[in-house]
């Protein structure tokens, strides 16, 4: 299982030069000699990463792809077979491994626990391409023979409604850690790691801004659980007694950051939002309809000034923060193309 330690996120795994020359790692400079020699995490370029592919049969043909892209997407055939293809046989490698071992411990045991989902959290940026990520993970995760059921459930379900998010006056803080119902989140992830048979998670939709009152996800004792959400791998919060309570990474199996230049988020959330002002603003229904109308001008200051004001800061102050606790970073270029994958050795 995760085995990382829950420090805080101040207090980054050391990080070598070789790889925090990049933005990515930034920041994060060693302490001192010894831990300059010392990283816990292998790199891969694109090039050795891709060539993993090559012995592993490409489960997606182009409508498959065609059919998973998000609105305006450029996801490509070769995106999916040299990068997502490789990733999804390392992570049929830990499901598998992971049924072994708790096999073999339940003989040391004596006992007969039944298998119980294998959770993948996947964290990142708003924007950064997670949805898109976890969903291309969650068609080729089920083609394998160990895993034909995956679930993907966003954490977007378990942020407090509006209406409490105004009673806290914290609507404008929407995606930070104090917006989400972590307790509800929490529980949700044991219930489905402990193998019960049925768990429902609220539903969040992006056309009304809001969760969906009466609207259930129920997840059914899946093969694979992807969880996907910005703050996915936040630390425990510490009590007032000093003691540590769950992490959500507790109950997970595998962990993926999807990593990129701050500049290039920005960029996709502008034109995403752009986007969206012609296809999900233009629906009268949608709270952001009055954003349809607005010039292209308008529409960029406006998602700038949103990116400036919420989703920016909460990149910097508690995502970024977040990343070296992951078990695989995948970083994107200014095109969405993995140039590289750091994984985690120990
Ligand atoms: N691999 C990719 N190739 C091309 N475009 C992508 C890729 N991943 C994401 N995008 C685009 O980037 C934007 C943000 O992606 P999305 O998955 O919605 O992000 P998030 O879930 O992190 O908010 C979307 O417009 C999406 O179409
Ligand atoms: C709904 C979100 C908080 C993302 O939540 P997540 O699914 O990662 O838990 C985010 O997309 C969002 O709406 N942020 C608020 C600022 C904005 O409108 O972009």
């Amino acid at each position: 299982m995760h085995s990382q330690p829950h420090t805080t996120p101040t207090s980054p795994v050391p990080v070598p030069p070789e790889i925090s020359g990049t933005a990515p790692w930034a920041g994060s400079p060693p302490a001192d000699n010894q831990a300059a020699s010392y990283s816990p995490f292998v790199e891969l370029g694109r090039s050795d990463w891709a060539r993993l592919a090559e012995s592993i049969e490409q489960p997606l043909n182009q409508d498959d792809v065609d059919r998973l892209r998000g609105i305006g997407d450029h996801l490509s055939l070769d995106e999916v077979a040299q990068v997502y293809l490789p990733l999804s046989r390392l992570l049929n490698i830990y499901v598998e491994n992971a049924a072994r071992l708790r096999a073999a411990t339940n003989d040391f045991l004596g006992e007969s626990t039944r298998r119980t989902p294998f959770i993948i959290g996947v964290a990142g940026s708003v924007a950064v391409g997670k949805s898109t990520t976890a969903r291309v993970l969650q068609e080729m995760l089920r083609r394998w023979p160990s895993t034909p059921r995956v679930e993907l459930v966003t954490t977007d379900g378990f942020l407090y409604p509006n209406a409490e998010l105004r009673r806290r006056g914290i609507m404008d803080r929407k995606g930070f850690p104090e917006a989400y119902d972590r307790r509800r989140l929490l529980r949700f992830v044991s219930e489905v790691k402990s193998g019960q048979p049925e768990v429902t998670a609220p539903v969040y939709s992006h056309l009304k801004y809001d969760i969906m009152p009466g609207e259930e996800h129920v997840v059914r004792r899946p093969d694979v659980l992807i969880l996907e959400g910005l703050n996915v791998l936040q630390p425990a919060r510490v009590r007032a007694d000093g003691t540590a309570g769950l992490a959500l990474s507790d109950f997970f199996d595998f962990s993926i950051y999807v990593d990129a230049r701050q500049a290039h988020i920005q960029q996709w959330y502008v034109e995403r939002f752009m986007r969206w002002r012609h296809g999900a603003f233009a629906d009268p229904e949608a709270y952001f309809h009055q954003y349809s109308r607005l010039t292209d001008e308008e529409a960029v200051t406006r998602a700038t000034d949103i990116w400036n004001r919420i989703n920016g800061p909460n990149l910097r102050e508690n995502i970024q923060p977040t990343r070296s606790r992951a078990r695989l970073v995948m970083s994107k270029d200014e095109d969405h193309g993995v140039s590289r994958v750091l994984l985690r050795k120990v």
